[in-house]
């Protein structure tokens, strides 16, 4: 039996998204905060959504590389739960934001091929979690939210000592199969429950969450 993994609806930029993962049943709220993005917030635009997310959805601020002051200046507006760090930060940055803010970190670290995964370790012994993502080509303009995928092999039946999330790719109808593979308990998605960039679908949401349960969407 496919076992239900909690998932984390990632560039939420509006309320009729915030209600459509709320109402699919999403754990994990996620609001980007890169100014190259087409799903990035004003601190008061996701300020907005977070103080209007129900009890039960964790509000995630997603951050590439932060400097302090972008990141106090996030966190002193908006209520956030968990900080996810999408950007080239080293362990030793992952250890004092986590330290300094007092928030559980997520740090994402991008997997290509065999050659990634060392890092796996490296972070997990200074982050709460882990998000599993697709490592973007070099020249991608944006570091995640790619609805690029990876080879799920290369992490199938790994020794896991915190707790980690699947993402890279996932939609609502490889989600499934993913989480079999690779036994993910966690799953995140962005573009792959888009309409287009920036704008979610609440019917992908749906679909997605139903999948991602091992619950089959209704025909
Ligand atoms: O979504 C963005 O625009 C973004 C910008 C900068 C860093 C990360 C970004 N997104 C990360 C994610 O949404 C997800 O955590 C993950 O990469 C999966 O995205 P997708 O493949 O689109 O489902």
């Amino acid at each position: 039996m496919t076992p239900a993994a909690r998932v984390k609806i990632c560039g939420l930029t509006s309320l009729r998204d915030l209600e459509a993962a709320a109402t699919a049943g999403a754990n994990y709220a996620g609001f980007v905060f890169f100014a190259k993005s087409p799903r990035h917030l004003s601190v008061d635009a996701a300020r907005a959504l977070a103080v209007a997310a129900p009890v039960g959805l964790a509000k995630v601020a997603l951050v590439v590389d932060p400097d302090d002051a972008t990141l106090d200046a996030i966190l002193a507006q908006v209520p956030i739960d968990m900080l996810q760090l999408h950007g080239a930060e080293p362990p030793e940055r992952v250890a004092a934001l986590r330290a300094r803010h007092g928030l559980p970190v997520m740090k994402a670290v991008g997997i290509a091929d065999a050659a990634d995964l060392p890092k796996l370790a490296r972070y997990e012994a200074v982050s709460d979690q882990l998000l599993v993502d697709a490592k973007p080509a070099p020249d991608a303009a944006l570091p995640g939210g790619n609805g690029l995928s990876f080879d799920w092999r290369l992490i199938a039946g790994r020794d896991w000592t915190k707790p980690w999330m699947l993402a890279g790719g996932l939609t609502p109808d490889n989600v499934a199969q993913a989480v079999r593979l690779t036994g993910a308990q966690q799953v995140d998605v962005s573009s792959g429950v888009e309409a287009a960039p920036g704008i979610k679908d609440a019917t992908r949401i749906a679909a997605f969450v139903q999948a991602a349960r091992g619950v089959s969407a209704p025909a």
